[in-house]
């Protein structure tokens, strides 16, 4: 079975932890209490402050709410409405200019060679679709959205649960053995190989202790693809 597309994770994958964790986040943490209290009652915020609520088992305008999310930051919860917030948020630091979204130097390229060749690319992170499509939109290496085709957030499943790349391969219409998805943890490629999905393990900040049978690259330049 001949490869046909590439399902790649951002933080740690195709960007540093450093830049999400030293900059986005902050930046969410710093704003968040500020953009809760404005957009409460807007529409495409309530339902995630609600969701919030009711797993604390609070008012959706009591205090509890701003402090489980930025909480949930500080702990790095890849909880879909706190991931759907801070999505919104980093929408107005991109376009004041306050960052760029960090993109490891080879994979601009390699993305872009991977899509001449006629690869289809995903897009598959905690981070929310909307997130997703600023950060490579906005990127170092300039506007590298229109190399991908979608994007998957958490509202297809976790990152570590074999049923979510079932999905996925279900939404792009094609089997295991005919996508290759990228990602520095093991327990997301675990999920991916049980799907019948090719991996790889991304190794930018070293070798991990137990690659579990993945075979590991430094950089998206030395992934050899399977057949
Ligand atoms: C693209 S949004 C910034 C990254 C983020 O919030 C995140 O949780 C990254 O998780 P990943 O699944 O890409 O490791
Ligand atoms: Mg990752």
């Amino acid at each position: 079975m001949s490869l046909k597309a590439i399902v790649t994770d951002i933080e740690g994958t195709t960007s540093s932890i450093h830049f999400v964790h030293q900059v986005l986040f902050p930046f969410a943490r710093a704003a968040l209490p500020g953009f809760v209290g404005q957009h409460r009652d807007d529409p495409a915020v309530r339902p995630w402050l609600q969701q919030v609520a009711d797993e604390v088992g609070c008012a959706i305008d009591a205090p509890q709410v701003v402090e489980t999310l930025l909480h949930w930051i500080d702990i790095d919860r890849k909880h879909t409405a706190l991931k759907a917030l801070q999505g919104m948020i980093w929408e107005s630091g991109y376009a004041g200019g306050d960052f760029l979204a960090h993109v490891y130097p080879d994979v601009p390229d390699q993305l872009r060679a991977w899509h001449e060749a006629g690869l289809r690319l995903f897009v598959y992170s905690s981070g929310s679709i909307a997130a997703q499509k600023l950060f490579f939109g906005h990127s170092k290496a300039g506007n590298l959205l229109p190399l991908f085709e979608g994007h998957f957030d958490t509202t297809i499943g976790g990152k570590r649960e074999v049923e979510s790349y079932r999905r996925i391969l279900g939404e792009i219409g094609l089997d295991g053995g005919e996508v290759l998805f990228l990602s520095d943890i093991v327990a997301e490629l675990d999920a991916a190989r049980a799907a019948g999905i090719h991996t790889r393990l991304l190794e930018r900040e070293g070798e991990v202790a137990e690659r579990n049978g993945h075979v590991a690259v430094p950089d998206f330049r030395a992934i050899d693809l399977p057949g």
